[in-house]
């Protein structure tokens, strides 16, 4: 096992009680350098009160963490010396123009002046805001606040980001922008990115994820892990008997396959390897095949009993209830 060192974030059976409330029970992470960790969990699972113990905001009520090798009750000044942190909600001064709003953030932290004048324009150009260094905050659209804040974030050059929700409110297009930063925030400066998240796309960046619930990690894996262990591939057949093919597929390939007016379904580990297989040995002509993946839906309804999407939009439903499995 890596020692705390070697390790961006480690938790040891770290909890935070607010009051009688139980906010994050009982939580173990070990969390790689250099590493795109993602939180994904429901409204209320604890994942801010995570970030927010780590960041040394709010103080633990039981267990230990470590960043970048730092206790964070122990040592919390040198953890803050190694971490940035990009909020859920904007902190940007509006009237201030992106260089000034970075310029003010460095001199609050002590940067030299002539260090403050290189890192800011580094950092304007890493975001892609060096253009519009001289405008407002107030004029800036919702991702180019977020690239100014992620920026902000960077200017004590952290070994660890901590991004609470980053791409909340944003448009599909935006959040791509961002992603594009972000990711070559990681080949450049190699710092880990800890994050929290409602959304699959952002997820599907992660190199890591941890699904939580009830202040408690359900799961933990790759995005291809989690998926994997939760369900196979999908595999849509329309063939010149559809009847005659799910029978085929139940004999031969002992896989339970259903057949209706979309043609034949089935769920099997490998759908890619399966089709040619089938297409060689049924004796049935194959029309088309589709093969669809599992989903981080998927695999976030099995654990939570909620869609991702019905997350975003409302409380549980008694169909996501149903569906759980
Ligand atoms: N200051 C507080 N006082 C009392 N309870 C709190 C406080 N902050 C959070 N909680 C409770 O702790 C639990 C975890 O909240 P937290 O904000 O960490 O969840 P979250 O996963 O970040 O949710 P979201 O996705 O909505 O931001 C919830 O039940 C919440 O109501």
């Amino acid at each position: 096992m890596a020692t705390t060192d070697e390790l961006a974030v480690r938790t040891e059976d770290l909890g935070k009680t607010y009051g009688d409330t139980p906010a994050v029970v009982g939580l173990d992470l070990a969390v790689p350098r250099g590493v795109t960790f993602g939180f994904l969990g429901p409204n209320g699972a604890g994942k801010t009160t995570t970030i927010n113990m780590l960041c040394t905001l709010l103080r633990p009520t039981a267990g230990r963490a470590f960043v970048a090798g730092h206790d964070v009750v122990a040592e919390p000044h040198a953890v803050r010396e190694r971490l940035g942190l990009v909020f859920q909600e904007t902190t940007l001064d509006m009237d201030l123009t992106a260089q000034e709003a970075l310029r003010f953030h460095a001199e609050l932290f002590g940067v030299p002046w002539r260090q403050s004048r290189r890192t800011v324009a580094a950092l304007l150009e890493l975001v892609g805001l060096t253009e519009c260094r001289s405008r407002p905050v107030r004029e800036f659209s919702g991702g180019m606040r977020r690239r100014l804040e992620i920026a902000r974030g960077l200017l004590t050059a952290p070994q660890v980001l901590f991004l609470d929700e980053p791409t909340t409110g944003l448009d599909p297009q935006t959040r791509t922008v961002i992603w594009e930063h972000l990711h070559r925030l990681r080949q450049e400066r190699g710092i880990t990115l800890f994050l929290t998240t409602h959304h699959l796309e952002e997820a599907e960046h992660c190199d890591l994820l941890a699904i939580m619930d009830n202040g408690q990690v359900e799961v933990e894996g790759t995005p291809a892990e989690l998926k994997a262990e939760v369900a196979g591939d999908t595999v849509l057949l329309r063939t010149r008997d559809d009847v005659a093919a799910a029978r085929v597929v139940g004999e031969r390939f002992g896989i339970e396959a259903s057949s209706g007016p979309e043609g034949v379904r089935l769920s099997v580990a490998d759908g890619a390897a399966f089709v040619p297989k089938f297409c060689a040995e049924a004796g049935i002509p194959v029309v088309s095949a589709t093969v669809t993946p599992p989903s981080l839906d998927d695999v976030f309804l099995h654990h939570t009993g909620r869609t991702i999407r019905a997350e975003r939009s409302g409380p549980l439903t008694v169909e996501d209830v149903g569906r759980r499995r």
